[in-house]
């Protein structure tokens, strides 16, 4: 079963993707016993940018010419790093970083201009999302994030009609504009997509809006057996990323319908011959680990990014430790729900001792989870036009938005 798969057998390849031949797949390592430190936030280290280089270069080599433990430090200096981001009182750093950084005080108070106040039939609708939201946070985060989230959309618009006109183009497809969320499993992304759908849907530019998770786009469980991958599930090469890339590249054509394949979080699998299709939306948000992961060559030579299809992206960024919590919590609540469901793959450890189903999800988290986060997710976040930063409880307290 997998959990046993992941605790004795690390794949140390890493394995080749099934049907990728121009796959690089991000390499493996055994590092199934390194010491994380339970706070990543607070470094106490002088940070080596050297092993930090060599890391963000190549993790493999670099822990082949470390010592585990200066393989380790190095893994707490990119998680414990900040995203480029200047305080904004440091106007030389500012001025040389790609991103404005904006402090919860500021944001918020761009709540009071931003038209469209929630309603209550706003809060029902978005209580019934069944998150946990703390409509506080929708209006002082969100709001506002839904109204340059517009000016981006509509702003698409103009400049799709201006260009256009100025190449004596005929017929004007209308495409959607994509937004990716990007971020750790357990971060928030579906929650936070989830929010941005329904907000987004008040607007008068932009009342079509589709959320595909990537989640679809994992091999099935077959394939990663067969491939030696089950224990890198969420990883880069998990993904059927030619399929996603097909999938991208039809809806921002505008292709009037496109199929997604769908996951089940309970099955933990592919649901054979179900999709989701979506119809030419206004908008469609597309969420997912490594959304902004950067391009591959091709055998054909080609590169291509799942972001070249962006026009405007936010990475999800916490840190770990409390991620780590997130992800307990949610596996605690599932262990009384969604395990208990006769189809559901973990279904055994609904019955598992307390303390045992808190090891082996602590061990999900650190072998698989913390590490993609590390080696893969982590390093794509300066990709991203918009970082949000989550504090313990969630809310967001500072954003870093690209420069235009
Ligand atoms: N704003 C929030 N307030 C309170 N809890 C939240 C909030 N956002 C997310 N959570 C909780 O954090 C956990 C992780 O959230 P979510 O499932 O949205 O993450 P995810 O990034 O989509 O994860 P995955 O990649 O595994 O699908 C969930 O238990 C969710 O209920
Ligand atoms: C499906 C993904 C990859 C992303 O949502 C994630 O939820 C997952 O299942 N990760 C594999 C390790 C784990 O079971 O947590």
């Amino acid at each position: 079963m997998f959990e046993t798969r992941v605790l004795s057998e690390p794949n140390p390849t890493g394995g080749q993707a099934p049907h990728e031949p121009d796959s690089n797949t991000a390499t493996g390592m055994d590092n199934g016993n390194a010491p994380i430190p339970e706070d990543l936030s607070e470094p106490s280290w002088a940070p080596s940018t050297e092993l930090l280089r060599d890391f963000m270069a190549d993790p493999t080599a670099t822990q082949a010419r470390y010592s585990q433990a200066r393989y380790s430090q190095a893994m707490r200096e990119v998680l414990s790093a900040r995203p480029h981001l200047p305080p904004a009182d440091e106007s030389a750093a500012a001025a040389a970083s790609p991103f404005v950084m904006y402090s919860r005080e500021q944001w918020s108070a761009l709540s009071d201009q931003t038209p469209l106040p929630l309603r209550q039939d706003d809060v029902n609708r978005l209580r019934a999302l069944g998150d946990p939201l703390d409509l506080a946070e929708v209006d002082a985060i969100y709001r506002p994030l839904t109204a340059l989230l517009q000016i981006y959309a509509t702003g698409m618009v103009k400049l799709r009609g201006q260009r256009a006109d100025f190449l004596g183009e005929s017929s004007r497809v209308r495409t959607p504009f994509v937004i990716g969320v990007a971020g750790s499993v357990a971060v928030g992304k579906s929650s936070v997509s989830r929010l941005l759908r329904e907000l987004m849907s008040r607007w008068p530019g932009t009342p079509r809006v589709d959320l595909v998770t990537t989640d679809g786009f994992l091999y099935p469980n077959r394939e990663l057996v067969e491939h030696g991958i089950m224990d890198r599930k969420g990883f880069p090469e998990s993904y059927n990323r030619r399929a996603l890339l097909q999938f991208l590249a039809a809806v921002k054509s505008g292709a009037p319908e496109v199929s997604a394949p769908v996951y089940s979080h309970v099955t933990y699998d592919i649901v054979p011959g179900k999709s989701q299709v979506v119809r030419a939306p206004d908008v469609l948000i597309i969420e997912g680990l490594n959304v902004l992961a950067p391009p591959r060559i091709t055998v054909a030579g080609n590169s291509l990014a799942v972001s070249d299809f962006f026009d405007f992206s936010i990475y999800l960024h916490a840190r770990p430790a409390d991620i780590e919590q997130w992800y307990i919590s949610r596996y605690r609540q599932l262990r009384r729900t969604a395990f208990k469901d006769p189809q559901s793959f973990f279904r055994e450890i609904a019955s598992w001792p307390d303390e045992e189903a808190e090891q082996h999800a602590r061990r999900i988290w650190r072998d698989v989870n913390l590490k993609n986060l590390v080696e893969n997710v982590a390093p794509t976040r300066s990709r991203a036009t918009l970082i949000l930063e989550k504090d313990s409880d969630h809310r967001v307290h500072r954003l870093h938005l690209r420069k235009l």
